[in-house]
């Protein structure tokens, strides 16, 4: 080899890993050149958080080596030693939220000695200032928003001396302005020398950040290659192993129409407000239709969607199924009186974890509560089978425990879940978050199927993809609704009354 090539950030070769029978990662190798921009893609249960736990030490492979900057990885368990060669920035927080900003950015990097509190503080703004970071080090972290915290454990992570930066779905709850700050920052320290291993399932930040991709599929390596010479079929190819298009999606079982209000709705929101969340709203969705709710973060749609749910308790007005009022705040009721649900956050709101697929599939809040029998009846398991098959869901079996499964494969549990009790309103929020591009489709085809048995669905989500399903969409601004869309809407006007323009962009009429 040249002297002259700098030593790669991170040489992985001949990398094993398994999990009881489950070979999760089998002989796959990846090599981050110094200063590079790497993106890692492939399909939910590819192996891609496994080689992450690998590469950050929080696994140790069954085979293999890593090598950072040319030098072996550091012993397992010394964390100071991988922490100055690496950091990874993951979806789910890692940060205390309890403490400020400036505890948090120097945890763990105390001797024994007293800490003096001042002196920390002005460390830590002194820190956030170098890397351009700008956040009040007194908050507490809790009270950051996740495109704040993430910069803050970018800037914990630099601070180590760590040159090398993993972010596996960074984008995954920023909206689109918070993803351009993001990738704003991660070039300008591209440019200063630091490499990126990039996790997303969004392909087109692939095209947008990354100049070298590698695929796994089923737990191997399928190629690296220069995103410039790869086309997107081409890699939708490497990774589901097949040509693009033909996905088999959920054939919902016909059933009479779901019965309606004297006015034809199955859901109908009345005067539905909450403070500081969203103002009065009024809108119906009728059988076999799939009402979108669109917007970004702040915008109060994600609000929307947990006050149908009784997640929230409507400040003012009421949501009727049926043409009857379902009790506000209170999620068995919403259960009870047929609508079902698809949380935002899979890991907190979702899943028993210890529980198998089959009886996740099948549980419902309300069982959650109370005790359930141990023993897994036949019909369970073949309910959870036909999910698996249908939703493509990566797994052992129905009795394989939930918290086993891969993210995205946890998040198609969830969706079997909310169809289990045949809902006749299914409202999901961001329901394709975490899922790779094949999966997705099925899973939008699953939520278009409940409509076209004839009951109704509702997708809150800032995503085109999700809401190009949808027959009507409606979206919102910083807590009102800014425009309504019929089918047929270009991506353009949507993006715009998301951003809060209302004409597509174009200069608004004074008022
Ligand atoms: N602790 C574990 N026990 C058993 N199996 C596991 C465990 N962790 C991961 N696996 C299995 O290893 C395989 C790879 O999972 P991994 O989480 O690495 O996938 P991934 O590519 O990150 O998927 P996603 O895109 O859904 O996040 C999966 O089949 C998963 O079920």
């Amino acid at each position: 080899m040249g002297e002259a090539v700098p030593p790669s950030a991170v040489h992985a070769e001949g990398i094993v890993k398994r999990f009881g029978a489950t070979v999760a990662l089998d002989r796959v190798g990846i090599t981050v050149a110094a200063g590079d921009s790497h993106a890692l893609v492939g399909r939910n249960g590819a192996g891609k958080s496994t080689l992450v736990s690998v590469l950050t030490g929080l696994q140790h492979p069954d085979a293999g080596q890593v090598r950072f900057q040319g030098e072996p990885a550091p012993a397992a368990g010394d964390t100071a030693a991988w922490q100055a060669r690496v950091a990874c920035v993951y979806q789910k927080s890692m940060v205390v939220p309890h403490l400020t900003v400036a505890e948090n950015l120097f945890l763990n990097r105390f001797g024994g000695g007293r800490i003096r509190w001042s002196a920390l503080r002005a460390r830590a703004r002194d820190l956030l200032g170098e890397y351009g970071v700008d956040v009040d080090p007194n908050v507490r972290a809790g009270d950051l928003t996740v495109e704040q915290r993430q910069f803050v454990e970018i800037a914990r992570a630099l601070s180590f001396g760590a040159r090398f930066i993993i972010l596996d779905e960074p984008t995954a709850q920023l909206d689109a302005a918070g993803i351009d700050r993001l990738f704003t920052k991660l070039r300008e320290l591209q440019r200063q020398g630091v490499a990126f291993l990039f996790i997303s399932h969004h392909l087109q930040e692939v095209y947008d950040l990354c100049s070298t991709v590698t695929v796994y599929r089923d737990a191997r390596h399928v190629l690296t290659a220069p995103v410039a010479e790869l086309g997107k079929d081409a890699l939708v190819e490497a990774m589901t192993g097949e040509a693009p298009g033909g996905t088999a999606g959920w054939h919902a079982k016909a059933k009479a129409a779901t019965a309606a209000d004297e006015d034809g709705a199955v859901l109908r929101a009345e005067g539905l407000a909450l403070a500081d969340a969203f103002e009065p709203v009024d809108f119906a969705v009728r059988p076999g239709e799939v009402l979108g709710l669109a917007g970004a973060t702040a915008s109060g749609n994600t609000a929307l969607g947990e006050t149908l749910v009784g997640l929230r308790r409507a400040t003012a007005g009421r949501t009727l199924v049926g043409g009857r009022p379902v009790k506000p705040g209170s999620v068995p009721h919403a259960l009870g009186a047929g609508i079902g649900y698809v949380p935002e956050d899979r890991h907190r709101q979702g899943l028993v974890l210890n529980r198998s697929v089959a009886e996740n599939a099948t549980l419902t809040v309300t069982d959650q509560l109370g005790p359930y029998g141990t023993v897994l009846p036949g019909r369970t398991r073949e309910f959870a089978q036909r999910m698996i098959n249908s939703l493509d869901i990566k797994t052992s079996g129905p009795s394989q425990p939930v918290s086993d499964l891969s993210g995205g494969n946890q998040q198609k549990v969830v969706i079997a879940r909310a169809l289990a009790r045949e809902p006749r309103v299914l409202v999901a929020i961001r329901p394709t978050a975490g899922v790779d591009v094949k999966s997705k489709d099925a899973l939008l085809g699953v939520v278009r199927g409940v409509a076209d048995r004839g009951d109704a669905a509702v997708i809150v989500s800032d995503e085109l993809d999700d809401l190009r399903v949808c027959d009507r969409v409606i979206a919102l601004f910083h807590g009102q609704v800014i425009a309504e869309f019929g089918s047929g809407w270009s991506d353009r006007d949507l993006v715009s009354a998301m951003e809060g323009l209302p004409d597509g962009g174009h200069e608004g009429t004074e008022e």
